[in-house]
């Protein structure tokens, strides 16, 4: 069996879409435009080719973009201004600092400043806790976008079960809320587990976050499970001066013959990340005009 691959680009230009469809919408029955701030701090180079990238998105789908960009050595006070700044402002539906940021600054109290109905990072204790608590949150991004292509490729997904790999607050646990809230049987595994290739040959469902180059081999896949390859890790260059392969946690060649359907890395779950990012500010943005939720953006 060769397994169907997700194609997490053209999934991602859809949901752009469907955005901007209802943006238009928004702007044409109530004036409003949804707004998106981002602040970076220092000059790390993949961080402002995301910046980049999230800033044209945003232009594309209709919303406006407002970027920040903060010299490395901003003292955290000037940092906490701007955020409250943003908070305040009524134009501004979602805010995110792009991660990482230097050392002298908490990055868990980053995410603290910014106002929860804003986060839409979805990383607060505030945001955190509703999801665990099958409250309205704004939901991470990254599961987020996995969880709208595993309901595409399952439909209904009660009573699967899922293995999730990993346990970062970013990743693994809101992924394990999610899929639990989809009525999933979740395990939730990690570095401690003992027979991690035990619990996912039962598994229906893999979500793979644990940031270890191909650690899931394709023996350990259950024929026709949906593989979920959340990893980002670059290899060493194979020459010098050149730019290492990204490969994912799940040693995709030997999965794809297992597995029903497979993310592949990269073009799975990356683009999903900022697509999500605007599904996230325009439901920031309703939910602060008493609108309905957007259709089909949801957790
Ligand atoms: N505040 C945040 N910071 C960071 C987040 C985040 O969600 N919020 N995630 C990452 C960076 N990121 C978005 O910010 C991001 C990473 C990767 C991709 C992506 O599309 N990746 C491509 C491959 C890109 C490559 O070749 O290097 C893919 O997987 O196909 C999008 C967004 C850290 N910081």
């Amino acid at each position: 069996m060769t397994a169907k691959i997700i194609d997490g680009k053209a999934f991602a230009a859809d949901v752009r879409a469907r955005v901007a469809e209802q943006v238009a919408a928004m702007k044409a029955a109530h004036g409003i435009t949804p707004g998106l701030a981002v602040v970076l701090v220092g000059e790390d180079p993949a961080s402002q080719v995301y910046v980049r990238s999230k800033g044209e998105k945003t232009r594309e789908v209709g919303m406006n973009s407002f970027e920040y960009k903060l010299p490395a050595d901003v003292p955290e006070a000037e940092l906490y201004a701007l955020i409250d700044k943003l908070n305040a402002d009524p134009q501004v539906h979602g805010i995110l600092c792009q991660f990482p940021v230097p050392p002298h600054l908490s990055e868990r109290d980053i995410i603290a400043r910014i106002s929860a109905e804003k986060d839409v990072d979805g990383l607060s204790v505030i945001n955190a806790g509703r999801l665990a608590t099958g409250q309205k949150a704004m939901v991470s991004c990254t599961p987020l976008g996995c969880l709208m292509m595993l309901r595409d490729e399952r439909g209904d997904l009660s009573g699967l079960d899922a293995v999730v790999i990993g346990r970062s607050n970013l990743v693994g646990k809101p992924m394990g809320q999610l899929l639990l809230r989809d009525n999933c049987t979740v395990t939730m595994t990690h570095s401690r587990t003992r027979d991690l290739a035990e619990a996912i040959r039962r598994a229906d469902i893999v979500v793979a976050a644990v940031g270890v180059p191909e650690m899931v081999k394709g023996d350990w896949i259950k024929p026709g499970a949906t593989v979920i390859d959340v990893g980002m890790n670059r290899l060493p260059p194979e020459e010098e001066g050149g730019k290492g392969r990204l490969v994912g946690d799940v040693d995709f060649a030997a999965a794809k013959e297992v597995a029903g359907a497979i993310t592949p890395v990269p073009g799975g779950v990356g683009p999903m990340t900022i697509a999500c990012l605007l599904a996230n500010t325009l439901t920031a943005t309703c939910r602060a005009n008493g609108l309905p939720e957007p259709e089909g953006l949801t957790a």
